[in-house]
């Protein structure tokens, strides 16, 4: 969190990182130019879209002491659901950061963006309203190498009111709309993926009423607001809601009613407003004409609109659930250990935390972002998310895998540090999850050690990405004790604007250090003492080993002068005193990790691969890893 002196103001726009090395380097610019030098990464400058190639290959799992999972031919398995996206918020920053009932604007960086698509519309369903199907097959407008995925979209009900796929079209170029400004590429993105809806079926997007166009777009804006105005509550039934888990329903403004009383009044609502590129008004009245017509066909790109989305039309209630206790509280809401009284399975449910701040108890951004994402993703070193269900005026509650405990709770409690076998089984599966989400354009940037759950299983999974666009923006913490700065990359806390998949890369280091010392390596308690305590140990930086350094905003500071790196004495190699020793190569990939130079920061790939992890002590297999009592039984 940017709490301190520094104002970290993050564009995505200006998303990048070139290495000298060419290693991992991505740029992108405003106008959408794209490139990523490594070897099985596409290298684009059309904007139009990135996939790691070699991905495609066959691969062959290795299982070096069952634990260490390294490939044959050096190519991991691609996982089946690769990163997907719900009909919300996606990238939103560097302006306005929340949403909320007074119609404040935020800048909807990029939603889905489907151009080129064509969509089918049919105002004669059954109920009255106007259906909307879609199938987009993204080969058309990628080429080969993206898998062809069919996106299946449906506006049904007495009305049209909302549907927005947005994309926030980037100054000067980009106009296709195929690419994001940090550089993600949309296309990959699949609606019908999310479990805002079935992951089996295609979306339906339910709209509310007749007196408003429905549209897709380019260019949006969004708001959330507390009443059909303003609001983010809106009162009153939709005939279209279903409750059922699962539901490939997803609601749109107004109607909120699943014929519970307690959470009638509840729907989240987004309202979307637009700047439409080009001529607005004609477009306006050609989608009114549309609507009309039965199976016109039309480009996304020429609908304009203004929206209104109620994502939580079909989610179940969270009284499906028994709450056994609370587990912890973070920044942005309550977990709680539940069991699903169907199925008897132990849960987390995480509450989500209105901005209680704000006089209409806004959905805080943070919190649609971490479920969007959360809910795109799969792979098993990230926390896998059920459904969102909603629970009395003002729940939302995540249903997420239940993890016995996270890494921070444990090291706590337990009497020693982790054996180097056991950092190396939990370091290789927190860098696999990394892999998978720098893969997935995801920067976490908030890694640390209450962020990494750990199961009886020996399974690690990464949790809470709430945080992963919210740099730079005016966060709001709910308890002084938040967003520790502990983890926090040196460019970061020196203000940089320009950052890269590097910023998790340091919170590795200093997590791996964590976890062989047993305590935090960097414990500042402000920005500057935090960069003061990492200069202590690690140098004060300069130009010459970190070109660029001196243009920080930061860096003109009065910091300890601090020529040397001091960083072996905390880890030697050999110790009579029972400090914590690092072999020759467990200090190499540890420098790495705490390279100053964030282009020249080891990437989570060249990390995975690391000699470190092929040297005795091999890693622990997570069947050995030990386990422990689960701290979640008892109330906290
Ligand atoms: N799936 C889960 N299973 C068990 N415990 C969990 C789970 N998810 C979260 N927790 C516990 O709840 C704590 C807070 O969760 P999380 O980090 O997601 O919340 P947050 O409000 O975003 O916190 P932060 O203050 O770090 O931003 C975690 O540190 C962990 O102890």
């Amino acid at each position: 969190m940017a709490t301190g002196k520094y104002h970290v103001s993050r564009r995505l726009d200006c998303y990048s990182s070139s290495r000298r090395d060419g290693r991992n380097t991505i740029r992108s610019t405003c106008r959408g130019e794209f490139s990523q030098s490594r070897g099985h990464e596409a290298k684009r400058n059309d904007g139009r879209k990135m996939v790691s190639k070699n991905r495609d290959k066959e691969h062959h799992l290795v299982e070096v002491q069952s634990g260490a999972r390294l490939y044959q031919d050096g190519v991991r398995p691609t996982f089946e659901k690769k990163r997907k996206l719900s009909p919300i918020l996606w990238d939103v920053e560097d302006t306005e950061m929340w949403i909320s009932s007074k119609n404040r604007v935020v800048s909807a960086g990029t939603i889905l963006s489907p151009p080129m698509a064509t969509f089918t519309l049919s105002s004669n369903d059954e109920s009255g309203g106007c259906v909307l199907n879609s199938s987009i097959s993204l080969d058309q407008v990628h080429g080969s190498d993206l898998p062809m995925t069919d996106q299946s979209i449906s506006l049904s009900g007495s009305g049209c009111k909302a549907l927005a796929l947005h994309q926030e079209p980037s100054e000067g170029g980009d106009q296709d709309g195929s690419m994001v400004e940090d550089g993600e590429f949309v296309h990959e993105r699949n609606i019908s993926m999310s479990r805002w809806a079935s992951d089996s079926d295609s979306p339906r997007l339910i709209c509310a009423s007749d007196d408003e166009e429905m549209t897709l777009e380019n260019r949006a804006l969004v708001t959330k607001r507390s009443s059909p105005e303003s609001g983010e509550f809106l009162p009153g039934g939709s005939d279209h809601r279903t409750s059922s888990a699962g539901s490939d329903e997803i609601g749109l403004a107004g109607g909120a009613s699943v014929g519970d009383s307690e959470y009638s009044d509840q729907a989240v609502v987004m309202d979307v407003d637009h700047t439409y590129l080009g001529n607005a008004d004609n477009n306006q009245d050609d989608t009114d004409d549309e609507n009309n017509r039965e199976h016109q066909e039309f480009e996304v790109s020429s609908l304009p609109a203004r929206r209104s989305i109620n994502m939580l039309d079909s989610c179940r209630s969270v009284f499906e659930y028994e709450r056994l206790n609370k587990i912890n509280e973070g920044t942005y809401g309550v977990v709680y250990r539940a069991r699903d009284r169907k199925t008897g399975e132990i849960v987390a449910l995480k509450k989500v935390k209105m901005n209680k701040q704000d006089s209409d108890g806004g959905f805080p951004l943070t919190s649609l972002r971490e479920i969007n994402i959360l809910l795109s993703l799969n792979h098993p070193s990230v926390v896998g998310v059920k459904e969102v269900v909603m629970g009395d005026v003002d729940s939302i509650f995540m249903v997420m895998e239940y993890m016995e405990h996270d890494l921070k709770g444990l090291m706590e409690t337990r009497k020693r540090p982790f054996s180097t076998s056991e950092v190396k089984c939990l370091m290789l599966q927190l860098l696999e999850g990394v892999i998978y989400l720098h893969d997935n354009w995801v920067l976490h940037r908030d890694l640390k050690t209450s962020n990494l759950l750990l199961n009886n299983k020996g399974e690690l999974k990464i949790c809470d990405f709430g945080l992963s666009r919210q740099y730079g923006s005016p966060l709001k913490p709910y308890t002084p004790l938040v967003v520790t700065m502990w983890y926090r990359a040196p460019e970061l806390l020196l203000g940089a604007k320009q950052y890269s998949t590097a910023i998790d890369m340091w919170s590795i280091g200093c997590i791996m250090a964590e976890m062989l010392a047993n305590e935090p390596l960097f414990k500042g308690n402000s920005e500057v003492n935090q960069l003061d305590k990492i200069f202590r140990t690690l140098g004060t930086p300069s130009e010459k080993i970190w070109p660029g350094f001196s243009e920080l905003p930061g860096s003109k500071a009065n910091f300890v002068k601090q020529p040397y790196n001091l960083l072996r004495k905390k880890f030697p190699a050999a110790s009579f005193t029972g400090t914590t020793v690092l072999s020759e190569s467990g200090f190499d990939l540890l420098t790495r990790l705490l390279t100053y130079d964030p282009e020249m920061r080891i990437t989570a790939d060249e990390a995975l691969e690391h000699d470190w992890f092929r040297e005795v002590p091999l890693p622990t297999s997570k069947d050995f890893m030990p386990t422990f009592p689960p701290m979640h039984t008892i109330v906290r």
